[in-house]
């Protein structure tokens, strides 16, 4: 009998702080809705090829997202091209066009499993000898879910490029046949499992996206949720939902205030060699003050983005 092993989690290591509070979702068949999105201060753009394209316009959506990515136009948006599964008629195609056009990432959709992300890697590996560009891959499918550790454990092999997890409610809720109450019941499970297997090998992980657009409120309370769960950031299908999603994701300013006593606690000599202090009354042990490091890097990465001079902020 051949053992299969998964690899065991790497030491925790400093995460990447590029902040992916808002990654928005931009059909590739849209011209008008690729160049507003240019303008928008989404941190991420999905440029897509897949769900939200019809079969008609496939290879209208590969030409006008390549000449988008080739024309370099997004400033400091991180730019993700989702193709479509390899074994669809545009799989391959899409995926040679992406490797050609050189986005930051290409998203795998509907990845069951490792030998998804492994097999597309190595295709990127023979054109992109480089590694500009990462693989993301999107837990959408129950066995996605099933094996997420066996599919994040692909993340600390630099060879596989795996860089992120997106979570794609809407297929979930398709193939479970749950419904999607307002409290996200049922969805709960799927994205804590996908999180703590994303945390153990070092990924970043996006929630999945809030249907109702005109829903401010109840997109507010979402992003709040996937914030309370863990999420770095949501994927978004609307200009509308970018403003809300950024607050949310922003570390607050009472956050950013707390963490910066922490770290200043500690780098008093006297508490050089404790591992537990008292901050305001509080408890305070150096687990604390890793995460007070992490707090002050993203907002020190946020206000880096915001002082590019771009028009959307
Ligand atoms: C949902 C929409 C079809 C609504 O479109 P529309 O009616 O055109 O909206 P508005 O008139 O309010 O649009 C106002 C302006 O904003 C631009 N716009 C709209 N959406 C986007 C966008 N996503 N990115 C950039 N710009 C956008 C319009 O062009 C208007 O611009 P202007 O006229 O110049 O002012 C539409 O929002 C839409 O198509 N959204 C994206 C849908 C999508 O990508 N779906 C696939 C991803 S979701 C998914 O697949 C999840 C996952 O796989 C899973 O399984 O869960
Ligand atoms: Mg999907």
């Amino acid at each position: 009998m051949v053992r299969r092993t998964i690899p065991a989690a790497p030491e925790p290591t400093p995460m990447a702080m590029r902040p992916r509070r808002s990654v928005l979702y931009v059909p590739g068949d849209n011209e008008r809705a690729i160049d507003k999105a240019k303008t928008l201060a989404a941190d991420s753009i999905i440029l897509d090829l897949e769900d939200s394209v019809a079969p008609a316009n496939k290879e209208l959506a590969r030409k006008q997202t390549v000449a988008a990515i080739h024309a370099g136009e997004f400033g400091s948006h991180e730019v993700i091209l989702r193709v479509n599964p390899i074994e669809t008629p545009w799989g391959m195609a899409d995926l040679q066009a992406a490797i050609a056009a050189v986005p930051d990432a290409i998203l795998v959709p509907k990845v069951s499993q490792s030998g998804d992300i492994v097999g597309t890697a190595k295709v990127l590996k023979a054109a992109d000898a480089d590694a500009r560009i990462r693989l993301w891959a999107m837990i959408e499918t129950p066995m996605g879910i099933i094996n997420a550790r066996e599919i994040a454990a692909c993340g600390p092999d630099p060879d596989n490029r795996l860089a992120c997890f997106v979570v794609g409610t809407n297929d979930l809720l398709k193939e479970s046949r749950a419904r999607a109450g307002s409290n996200r019941f049922a969805v709960v499970p799927w994205l804590a499992m996908t999180l703590v297997a994303a945390r153990a090998y070092g990924l970043d992980v996006i929630d999945g996206v809030y249907n109702d657009f005109k829903d401010d409120s109840g997109f507010r309370a979402e992003c709040e949720h996937g914030r309370t769960l863990g999420m770095d950031g949501k994927t978004l299908i609307h200009p509308s939902q970018v403003a809300p999603c950024n607050e949310i994701f922003s570390p607050s300013d009472d956050e950013v205030t707390w963490a910066t006593k922490i770290i200043k606690a500690f780098e008093q000599p006297e508490n050089a060699r404790k591992g537990v202090i008292t901050v305001e009354g509080r408890m305070v042990e150096r687990l604390h003050l890793v995460m007070a490091k992490r707090v002050a890097a993203i907002a020190d990465a946020i206000d880096a983005r915001a002082r590019i001079e771009e028009p959307w902020f």
